[in-house]
């Protein structure tokens, strides 16, 4: 079924590229990101084969719908599958959690580093070993001398990176460079990135910046046609379709883990997700669209509002998110080639992880909104395509040009259709915390800041839409969130909570003696800078680099 399967740039071009060129290409030359030429249909009786399978075994149904055999063989797909999620340490991969008569939460921080991210990571460093070791067999056997590389390079609020570092560690012909904005993870997230001692690993702390502008930073140097294909860049950031590909499995997992009663209930599902770059959401949008029953998925925002206030207006405009102007550490954006970032400015919140204004994955869903509102939606389906990539092209033009697009009331009662959107202040993120760990018949239970954005989202959502049966996915552990946690229960109302005793795991308490390894650099420059000279094969010591402090 997925054999005819390709993908294309949401933002032009007649070419379609396979699955494994998608995934080492990662971001489109022109800017764009890969969706898959059609959403695949699920076999008739996916509701009964599938309910007791394995998280391995579903994972390798659900990819096989979009990976073609003739990319990768069926047994090694297996094979790449089981090695990614045999780091994990629950035996569901994902477990639910109930908390509430009608409502549960999706834990997805098993993995290594106990964060969703490790979900979609640990299955593309897989790949991309796979990839590159058949390529290299192939050069190998033919007797040539050179081999394939690739030098990733991504941005992080924190989670993503160290994901990725431990997807990627040590695997041959890969070299990974993570960018993030240097004092605005939280100390652990930094730990687990900067004590990995492997010699392709590089932690670059990016001074005076935001997550906005690091992601802007990476997108430039991949439309940077002769630096890309000098380096051969991969990306492991969710502009990666394997990322969300590899996503759209626990959406699956979660429905089968619930009792009968909430899956015959079909329709009245919803799934509520933190949100911040719109990767983990629109996962679950195409779990919708291959057909799990669900009703809508919630965009649970922090104070970096602009999806919100998307769906509220139409408007996609980073520049008037109304709590810049009490913002102390906020940080101007400037403008460079991506187009995405002109005027952003990013409050520093108690969920730093979801510290985003411009959500790169919204680009994927304002394809399909461009396809569905097109005015003139008649010919084939490669020329309804080409129309909408023109009019997703004009909107990521005007984005660039004036930090804002008004994409009118049409776009977003479509959008509307799939989802609402709801915004969390920090107080009520605290609140919320609080709330979990007091909770009687199923609790107490301590949520990470992002997850409690999620579940404050929920809450306001079950008063809109009574009768229906909640999933809140969890993106990450408590511990990796200390001060946000602390802030919310080291109080004299819980005397007996201590942090360090009750939510750090031995394995993150280990990381504090460990030595940290940390380049220090300034802006694009000093990025490019750090990575010409590694791949030159000097070698650059943690703290030095053109701007480095
Ligand atoms: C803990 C946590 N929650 C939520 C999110 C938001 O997910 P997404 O960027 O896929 O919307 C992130 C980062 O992406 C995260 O690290
Ligand atoms: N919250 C993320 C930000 C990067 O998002 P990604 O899903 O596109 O990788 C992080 O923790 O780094």
């Amino acid at each position: 079924m997925a054999e005819d399967m390709r993908y294309f740039s949401t933002r032009g071009g007649s070419e379609t590229l396979s699955f494994e060129d998608a995934v080492l290409t990662g971001l489109a030359p022109n800017g764009g990101l890969y969706i898959p030429t059609h959403i695949p249909s699920l076999p008739s009786d996916w509701q009964t084969r599938w309910s007791s399978l394995t998280f391995p075994q579903l994972s390798h149904e659900i990819l096989s719908l979009f990976v073609p055999t003739s990319v990768i063989p069926s047994s090694d797909l297996s094979s790449i599958i089981n090695t990614a999620y045999s780091s994990f340490r629950h035996e569901l991969t994902t477990p639910l959690r109930q908390t509430g008569e009608k409502e549960w939460v999706l834990e997805l921080w098993h993995g290594p580093t106990w964060a969703f991210k490790d979900v979609a990571l640990q299955f593309l460093g897989e790949l991309f070993r796979y990839f590159l070791e058949r390529r290299n067999g192939v050069l190998e056997k033919s007797g040539k001398e050179e081999r394939e590389e690739l030098t990733v390079v991504g941005a992080t609020s924190g989670d993503t990176g160290s994901a990725a570092i431990y997807g990627l560690r040590s695997k041959p012909s890969i070299t990974i460079f993570i960018l993030y904005p240097d004092g605005r993870i939280s100390p652990i997230q930094e730990a687990q990135m900067a004590t990995v001692p492997d010699e392709n690993v590089y932690c670059v702390a990016v001074q005076d910046s935001d997550f906005d502008t690091c992601q802007s930073i990476v997108k430039t140097l991949f439309s940077d046609k002769e630096f890309n294909s000098t380096h051969r860049l991969g990306a492991i950031n969710s502009i990666n379709w394997a990322r969300i590909l590899a996503q759209i499995v626990y959406y699956f997992s979660a429905y089968f883990q619930l009792p009968a009663e909430a899956r015959e209930a079909g329709a009245k599902l919803q799934f509520t997700v933190p949100t911040g770059n719109f990767g983990d959401i629109l996962a679950g949008w195409y779990a919708k669209k291959l057909g799990l029953p669900m009703e809508q998925l919630v965009v649970a925002t922090n104070e970096n509002d602009i999806l919100e206030r998307f769906f509220r207006t139409g408007r996609y405009e980073a520049e008037e998110t109304p709590s810049q102007a009490q913002a102390p550490e906020t940080a101007a954006v400037n403008g460079s080639s991506d187009g995405q970032q002109a005027g952003s400015a990013v409050k520093a919140t108690h969920s730093p992880a979801m510290d985003i204004l411009l959500s790169s994955n919204f680009e994927r869903l304002l394809f399909y909104l461009a396809l569905e509102t097109g005015e003139e939606n008649s010919g084939s389906d490669v020329e309804k395509r080409g129309k909408a990539q023109e009019r997703l092209n004009g909107w990521m033009g005007e984005l660039k040009k004036n930090g804002k697009v008004d994409l009118g009331s049409a776009v977003r009662d479509a959008a509307a259709r799939d989802f609402w959107a709801e915004r969390v202040s920090d107080q009520e993120t605290l609140a919320e915390i609080r709330k979990y760990y007091k909770l009687e018949k199923y609790g107490p239970y301590v949520v990470d800041p992002h997850t409690a954005v999620g579940l404050a989202a929920q809450e306001r959502s079950v008063k809109k839409s009574p009768n229906t049966y909640w999933v809140t996915l969890s993106t990450a552990h408590p511990a990796k969130f200390s001060s946000a946690v602390e802030l919310a229960l080291s109080s004299d109302e819980f005397p007996e909570f201590n942090f360090r005793e009750t939510v750090l795991p031995d394995q993150l308490k280990e990381l504090e003696k460990l030595e940290k390894r940390v380049h220090k650099v300034r802006g694009e420059e000093g990025v490019r800078e750090l990575i010409e000279r590694v791949k030159k094969g000097e070698k650059v010591v943690p703290g030095e680099g053109k701007g480095s402090i």
